[in-house]
């Protein structure tokens, strides 16, 4: 079953065209990331998905609902985690989720989200001291509230630290394991390679590059870097490399074989490849290999 529709979709503010025709689908159950460089559209895609914002042109569908006409039941059945969100200040952590709770129908007991976002040890906290991945723990708690079918998470784990990431991403994971489908948009290529089932590229209100994660990795070229011995000209080399600042890089299918070639190479004329770094291909080559314009 398809639990997120976005056919042709457009959405302006004023004259300017924030989203060009957008299109993509999200199985039931499965993780989905969102990425671009800042401003190509994602959050604009999301919160029309949620039903903050109305299209302009095309159609969305959440869980077979369009989110404006059938807002209440939509809401019931989506946890959105926008940036952003608003709090009092004043209340604890735990006041905050039990004056949610209130809105929420069949909420999770307090104790059960604040578990989940790893926010236990904070629940007596005001939010005004929360820093600001603690923040988003409580974004994420208030938006598992409901049980949701859909988890919209708009940059999840911006500002939290690389342990507080990798609990976000086992949460995230768990929760699509019980049958969530999640549409993430995050700026870590890496936390969308980690997470993410399929993945689409917005640039400039357009997408630029969509595809499931482990069919476009596999058809990406990895990666052999190293630094160019001194006297050597990038010409001098057996394969064609790029340099960035003083490393030569190395594109290629079988980044193993072009090492070994380039080992052989260096090795029959004396020289070492200082600092050779040998790997497959990440999100990040993804990025490389497009136009300058939308990395
Ligand atoms: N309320 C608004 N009024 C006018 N323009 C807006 C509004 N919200 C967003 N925009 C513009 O629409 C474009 C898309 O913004 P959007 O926030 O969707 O991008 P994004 O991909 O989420 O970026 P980021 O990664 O920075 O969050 C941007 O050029 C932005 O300036």
């Amino acid at each position: 079953m398809t639990a997120i529709l976005v056919n042709e979709l457009v959405k302006r503010y004023g004259a300017f065209e924030a989203v060009k025709g957008v299109s993509f689908e999200v199985p039931a159950g499965q993780i989905f990331a969102l990425l671009g460089r800042n401003g190509a559209g994602k959050t604009t895609t999301v919160e029309v998905l949620a039903g903050f914002q109305r299209p302009d042109g095309g159609s969305v569908r959440v869980l077979g609902l369009d989110p404006v006409a059938d807002r209440a039941a939509v809401r019931q059945r989506t946890g959105v985690m926008v940036q952003e969100a608003g709090f009092f200040p004043d209340l604890t952590v735990a006041q905050t989720v039990d004056t949610w709770r209130d809105f929420t129908s069949a909420p999770r007991p307090r104790e059960e989200a604040l578990e989940l976002a790893g926010l236990k040890e904070k629940a007596a906290t005001r939010v005004r001291q929360l820093s600001g991945g603690e923040k988003r723990r409580l974004d994420l708690a208030l938006a598992l509230l409901g049980r949701p079918d859909v988890l919209f998470l708009d940059e999840p784990t911006a500002g939290m630290d690389p342990r507080a990431r990798v609990d976000t991403w086992e949460v995230v994971r768990e929760l699509a394991r019980q049958g969530t489908t999640v549409l993430l948009t995050t700026h870590y290529l890496e936390e969308a390679q980690r997470l993410a089932a399929a993945m689409a590229i917005m640039d400039e209100g357009a997408v630029v590059a969509a595809g499931g994660m482990a069919e476009t990795l596999a058809g990406l070229r990895g990666r052999v870097a190293f630094r160019l011995p001194a006297g050597v000209r990038p010409d001098d080399l057996p394969l064609p490399v790029s340099l960035d600042g003083e490393l030569a890089v190395c594109r290629a299918d079988d980044p193993d074989l072009a090492a070994q070639t380039l080992l052989t190479w260096a090795a029959g004329r004396g020289l070492r490849l200082a600092g050779l770094e040998v790997r497959t291909a990440t999100l990040e080559d993804l990025f490389l290999d497009l136009p300058r314009s939308a990395r």
